[in-house]
């Protein structure tokens, strides 16, 4: 499994101007269902000595057949609801089916991990997705639980090839 994408976003809650950091965690057995795009772009400022800058791009079809499972944390719903019904909706637009995709609620991010490496583990999905949210208060507590669940996917991302 690869880490596929990890963003940092500000957020507010409530009273609670902070800082947010949720991960998405996507990880592709058969990489070639991304179809790389090569494009050649021109550029006409002080660099256009360099003729053509290279770009990569994932093109991502369909995944019509593919299973997937979602891990998302209960904790912070607010936030992470939301972004599970935007995660369904995203594999719908990719022509997964409903009945395709498990979701797996987790009381809060410490336990995203040991569920996901467990379904990496029944080889049943092409990917597991994890979702949980953070919220930064006063204390150290955001970088305990923030580094532990970071820590806690990339395992299962090892552990379950
Ligand atoms: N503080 C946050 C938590 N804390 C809960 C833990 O993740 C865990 O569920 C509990 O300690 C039981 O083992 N979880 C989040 O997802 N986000 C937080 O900000
Ligand atoms: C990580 C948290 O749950 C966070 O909101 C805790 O806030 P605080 O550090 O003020 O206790």
């Amino acid at each position: 499994m690869k880490k596929f994408c990890e963003s940092k976003v500000s957020n507010e809650i409530g009273d609670c101007n902070s800082f947010a950091n949720w991960i998405i965690y996507v990880s592709f057995k058969e990489v070639y269902r991304f179809g790389l795009r090569i494009e050649k772009e021109k550029r006409n400022d002080s660099f256009s000595q360099t003729l053509a800058v290279r770009q990569l791009t994932g093109s991502l079809t369909s995944a019509e057949g593919l299973r997937f499972a979602i891990v998302v944390a209960r904790f912070n719903e607010i936030i992470t609801k939301p972004l599970l019904e935007g995660a369904l909706d995203t594999f719908k637009k990719y022509s997964v089916k409903e009945e395709d995709v498990d979701v797996v609620w987790v009381p809060g991010c410490f336990e995203i991990g040991l569920v996901a490496e467990r379904l990496g583990k029944s080889r049943k999905y092409q990917a597991i997705l994890c979702i949980g949210a953070v919220i930064r208060g006063d204390t150290s507590h955001y970088d305990a639980v923030a580094n532990s669940a970071a820590s806690g996917v990339l395992s299962a991302g090892l552990n379950s090839g």
